[in-house]
């Protein structure tokens, strides 16, 4: 007999998801951008998907916007399947890319009437719906101006607008900060803040840490073509145990630093090396500092410096990948590679 109210088996099946993706495979002749990534986003709210330059970040939204065909998996966006409803799925989301589809010789308001015109709306319709979104986007009072004019802020500010002109149920937003000041990007942000609590769905890619951590709900983290952990923010960086030490030495790390420290401090784990950059995590930063000051000094290794602080998303990232997650983003990823086991260090990736 079934219980009036069974648990969900699992999980994803107690909430609503925007996006289902599994086992997405996409190879581009010998080079394989995706290697089996699995995405679970749930409906009305930010997802991130973080990760560095070639992790497969823009090839996993080109698949889920129907732009490419996987080699293989499946997936659904806004409860339409990819593969067998691409035209259902293109009405139900919209996409802000890094280059801008926006002409900017209309001005704001023409180029959201024009999408609107091309999604089928009368001219009153997309009149009436891009001057709400107009003023959503705090540009009714430019809105008759040429885009060529405007700022870089603002132009992304009409991209978006541009996109929810057809009120799609998803949005894609790649890398929708790049290039943009501070200032500018706290703004963005908000505005993204708004629409998730509106009840949309924002999938949101970037290789900013602070941005996913300060926007996404929950996020994924992308390396090598696979999904290697998903969950909010805080409840990945709970996982890790413990705090982050990092020791900035004068000079080079010598190779077997790792045995060094790990030898003589006590609960120290997860060292790694990165030229003068030496990274562990340990139960208690403040009773660990001494002792490994004490370690190096007695190997002769001068520090510039070393820093306890608590996980961050770069903690996790190292974690999950073993490389620091600048450097790897610096690097660019060479999706053909070996993926990297646990203990590697960030010298696998250059
Ligand atoms: N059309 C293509 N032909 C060949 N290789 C490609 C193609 N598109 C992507 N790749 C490769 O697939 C891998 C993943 O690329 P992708 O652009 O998806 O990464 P990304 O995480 O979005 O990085 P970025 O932030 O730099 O856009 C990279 O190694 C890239 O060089």
């Amino acid at each position: 007999m079934p219980s009036p109210s069974p648990p969900p088996a699992d999980a994803d099946a107690a909430r609503a998801l925007a996006i289902d993706a599994r086992g997405l495979v996409k190879r581009y002749g010998a080079v394989e951008a995706l290697r089996g990534l699995d995405l679970q986003v749930p409906a009305g709210s930010i997802f991130g998907l973080l990760g560095p330059n070639g992790a497969g970040k823009s090839t996993t939204v080109k698949i889920l916007t129907t732009l490419a065909a996987p080699t293989a998996g499946t997936a659904t966006v806004a409860g339409a399947d990819i593969g067998r409803e691409p035209q259902v799925v293109r009405t139900r989301i919209g996409v802000v890319s890094q280059a801008s589809g926006t002409d900017i010789s209309l001005t704001g308001r023409e180029n959201l009437v024009l999408q609107g015109r091309i999604h089928g709306q009368s001219k009153a319709e997309a009149g009436a719906r891009a001057d709400a979104l107009l003023e959503r986007m705090a540009l009714a009072g430019d809105k008759d101006r040429v885009v060529r004019g405007y700022s870089g802020g603002m132009r992304r500010r009409i991209d978006i607008g541009t996109a929810l002109m057809h009120a799609p149920q998803v949005l894609f937003l790649d890398e929708p900060t790049t290039g943009l000041d501070p200032e500018i990007r706290a703004e963005m942000w908000q505005l993204v803040r708004g629409l998730a609590d509106d009840g949309m769905t924002v999938l949101l890619t970037t290789h900013y840490l602070e941005e996913a951590d300060q926007l996404a709900a929950e996020l994924a983290i992308v390396d090598r073509g696979r999904v290697v952990a998903q969950g909010s923010p805080a409840a990945l960086k709970a996982q890790l145990q413990g705090d982050a030490i990092v020791v900035e030495l004068v000079d080079p790390a010598p190779a077997d630093v790792q045995d060094a420290l790990s030898g003589i401090v006590t609960g120290l784990d997860e060292v790694t090396v990165d030229g003068r950059t030496v990274r562990a995590r340990v139960e208690h930063g403040a009773t660990a500092t001494p002792q490994v000051l004490q370690a190096l000094e007695t190997r002769s290794l001068a520090v510039a410096s070393i820093t306890v602080s608590r996980p961050s998303l770069d903690d996790v990232y190292l974690r999950h990948t073993g490389r620091a997650f600048h450097e790897a983003d610096q690097a660019g990823d060479d999706a053909t590679a070996t993926p990297p086991t646990a203990a590697a260090t960030a010298e696998e990736s250059r």
